[in-house]
């Protein structure tokens, strides 16, 4: 795939984020995996080049976007799209799983983990009100309770199902990312997720709302997580991954 996208896009360059899986702890290894990936995120925005970084659980996200906030000049501000079925708002005293990749949207946004505090997510927490969670569907009432204290906007998958997504996709007047979490599609179009959750959004309705944003000079990042090729049916997730990764390195280009 990797070829096939640098074949029409010759500045492409593939840049592998080790992982230390030896590790005594799974928060450990998330920890020193986020503080190397916020590295190369930084390094790569430093050099006015586009990051697109591909994972892997979706605790990534506390690496990927405090390199970013990291690069951009004080106060490195920026919005953030987190598109999802799931609010990835917990820390260990709610999870009902325990699960790191349900908890970097709480991190980054200040109420970190304490085994990834000041690693996975150094330097000042993101701004609640410049996140918009899209296409939530999964969660648990203490999420609901930390969006609301903080005043994290969400967009529910019953709203993109009424109005359709371009209708409730934001359009941020400055500078902005993207976190694509996978399973944020319905498991018929992305079936190579790790926790699928039905009644999503169907592929080409995201990749119609994608594309403009992808196109904006404004758009400094992007990031796919949760992408598990062994899960994947008849390639359909690769071939969603091929057409995002087009869409974001070729943006000029007819899909
Ligand atoms: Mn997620």
């Amino acid at each position: 795939m990797f070829e096939r996208l640098a074949a029409g896009s010759p500045s492409l360059i593939w840049h592998d984020v080790p992982v230390a899986v030896s590790l005594s702890s799974p928060a450990l290894v998330v920890a020193q995996a986020c503080d190397a990936l916020a590295g190369a995120v930084a390094g790569i925005t430093a050099e006015g080049r586009f990051p697109i970084v591909i994972g892997g659980d979706h605790s990534i996200a506390m690496g990927t976007w405090s390199g970013l906030r990291r690069a951009l000049a004080p106060p490195g501000l920026f919005d953030l799209l987190w598109i999802d079925a799931h609010m990835d708002c917990h820390d260990p005293s709610t999870s009902p799983s325990g699960a790191l990749h349900g908890m970097p949207l709480a991190c980054l946004l200040g109420r970190c983990h304490p085994d990834l505090a000041g690693v996975a997510c150094p330097g000042p927490p993101l701004t609640p009100g410049r996140v918009t969670l899209i296409g939530v569907r999964s969660f648990e009432p203490e999420e609901t309770a930390f969006a609301r204290r903080t005043g994290l906007r969400v967009v529910h998958m019953e709203e993109i199902a009424a109005q359709g997504l371009a209708a409730v996709m934001p359009l941020p007047a400055g500078p902005f990312g993207i976190t694509l979490d996978l399973d944020a599609v319905d498991p018929g179009d992305a079936p190579a997720v790790g926790t699928p959750e039905p009644g999503g959004i169907r592929a080409a309705e995201l990749l119609d709302a994608l594309r403009p944003l992808l196109a904006s000079p404004r758009c400094l990042a992007l990031e796919i997580a949760e992408y598990s090729p062994p899960h994947d049916v008849a390639g359909r997730t690769a071939a969603l991954m091929e057409a995002l990764l087009r869409a974001a390195v070729q943006p000029g280009e007819p899909p």
